[in-house]
């Protein structure tokens, strides 16, 4: 079975992959299709985004189709960058760039002041059925400097407590267990069976 999730961002897609693999799903990302549309986020939270770029590609293809929209809110910044954390040091500018804006925001806030959650929305928008949405949290401290290597995103800045390591430290199957974008799956997958219940009555 195939899956289109409706992403342009190699990370999140390189992670939906490897979260799917043990179900033999293959993930495909809108970087595989040709022409696809960059689909404007509008939305004031991350749960509107994510309906907005799964059911515009759902219709466009009528395929069922996850987009995820997902961010760091750090509560110091009363919850910035959130819904703006891919543009948050300008539309061009790269994910270097956003961590350096965040981390010199941030450089007179003390280290008990430094809490923040990566916050990530999943929507699944299938043809002639209600598009189902999720969200997974995940909390941690925003370091003073980069962090490791893996991951993508806001990774080498954010810090997890209860593992030591800055979330780029975690090899992907260790991210892919803890992360925001594990625990909505996680979710999508039980509101997914539980429908398929609901359907499977007499
Ligand atoms: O696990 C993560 N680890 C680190 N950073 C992360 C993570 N998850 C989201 N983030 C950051 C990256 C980007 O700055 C923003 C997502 O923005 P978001 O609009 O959802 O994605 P995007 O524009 O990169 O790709 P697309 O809209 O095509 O899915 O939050
Ligand atoms: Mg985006």
């Amino acid at each position: 079975m195939k899956i289109l999730v409706a992403t342009k961002n190699k990370g999140k897609a390189k992670e939906f992959q490897s979260m799917f693999e043990n179900l033999g799903v293959e993930i495909l990302s809108l970087n595989y299709i040709e022409g696809s549309p960059d689909v404007e986020e509008t939305g004031v939270t991350f749960e509107e985004n994510a309906i907005l770029k799964a059911e515009t590609i759902s219709n466009q293809m009528n395929i069922p189709v996850i987009a995820d929209d997902s961010g760091l809110e750090i509560n110091a910044l009363e919850g910035r960058p959130g819904v703006y954390s891919a543009r948050y040091a300008g539309i061009h500018k790269s994910d270097e760039d956003n961590m350096k804006k965040v981390l010199e925001e941030l450089q007179d806030v003390e280290d008990n002041n430094r809490d923040a959650q990566f916050v990530c929305a999943l929507a699944f928008a299938r043809p002639q059925k209600e598009t189902l949405v999720v969200k997974g949290e995940c909390k941690g401290q925003i370091l003073r400097e980069k962090r490791g290597s893996e991951g993508f995103g806001y990774d080498p800045i954010f810090f997890l407590p209860q593992l030591n390591r800055s979330m780029a430290e975690l090899a992907k199957e260790e991210k892919n267990k803890i992360s925001h974008r594990a625990i909505a799956l996680e979710k999508l997958k039980k509101l997914i069976n539980e429908e398929d219940l609901l359907w499977e009555k007499p």
